[in-house]
């Protein structure tokens, strides 16, 4: 498990305009902790999420995974975007081994590991189906049954569920949590819903526009494990209208 040492960071996109995206972030992510960040379009958070990935490079200051810097997209950091990019030719199972099977890794690791990926995902019954045969939120879980297979030590999620219907989208935040719950990933989940980073994390991150910036950090002090159930109750209301209060300013 690593965690995310981030100090300084900051990043404009060239170009005649330049953009500004993020300016002077600092945040920590434990290992095994599940971080939210939350704001409003255009603060940065994919930015931010796509410099941990390794996708873009900073302007400024400087961003660890597991005291390492990231120069580059890497196995240790697997990334689940809003849309599962999956081979529209390759079957389920074929998908999911895609990864470690390209980069040589004993087969009998991995075919066991994707095993039991496809398992607490709920896709051992499809693992013949191709991409086409499948819902979106079962599309959704062969991203992340792909990734867990990958041994990624770092999650990163952008938006995973925010093109699925409202019931599909309460169905896989209740499979993530357990997921979870089992794997204890480090996790950055990048999301516009406060309900869901509620649910989801330990620590919410509240970003500020243009530039990018952590306006502030919210402990959630929820227990674990967490059901749907949650969502009606009092501390999560409190929770919920005092980031709505912060998000206002
Ligand atoms: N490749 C790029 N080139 C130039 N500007 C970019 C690029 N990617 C993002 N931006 C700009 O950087 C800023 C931050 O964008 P980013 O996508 O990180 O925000 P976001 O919070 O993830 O937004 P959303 O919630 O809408 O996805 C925006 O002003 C955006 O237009």
């Amino acid at each position: 498990m690593s965690d995310i040492s981030i100090s300084q960071l900051s990043k404009t996109y060239p170009g005649a305009t330049p953009v500004h995206a993020l300016d002077n972030i600092d945040l920590h992510v434990q290992a095994g902790e599940f971080v939210a960040l939350l704001g409003p379009s255009g603060c940065g958070k994919s930015t931010l999420l796509n410099m941990i990935a390794g996708f873009e490079s900073a302007s400024g200051g400087s961003l660890l995974v597991g005291g390492k810097p990231v120069t580059r997209p890497g196995p240790e950091r697997g990334v689940v975007f809003q849309e599962a990019a999956l081979f529209p030719w390759l079957n389920v199972w074929e998908n999911v081994i895609f990864g470690p099977k390209t980069a040589g890794l004993p087969k009998a690791q991995y075919e066991q590991r994707a095993k039991d990926m496809l398992e607490i995902t709920g896709l051992s019954a499809f693992t013949k189906a191709l991409p086409v045969q499948l819902s979106g939120g079962m599309r959704q879980r062969v991203g992340i049954a792909r990734v867990l297979t990958l041994g990624s030590q770092v999650l990163l999620m952008d938006e995973p569920f925010g093109a699925l219907d409202a019931q599909t989208r309460l169905t896989m935040q209740e499979l993530l949590l357990s997921v979870w719950q089992n794997l204890r990933t480090t996790v950055v989940f990048v999301t516009h819903d406060i309900d869901e980073a509620i649910l989801l994390a330990d620590t919410i991150y509240v970003m500020s526009a243009r530039p990018g910036r952590i306006a502030t950090r919210i402990p959630v002090p929820i227990e674990r494990p967490r059901t749907l159930d949650l969502i009606t109750g009092d501390v999560f209301n409190e929770l919920k209208r005092d980031i709505l209060q912060k998000m206002r300013h």
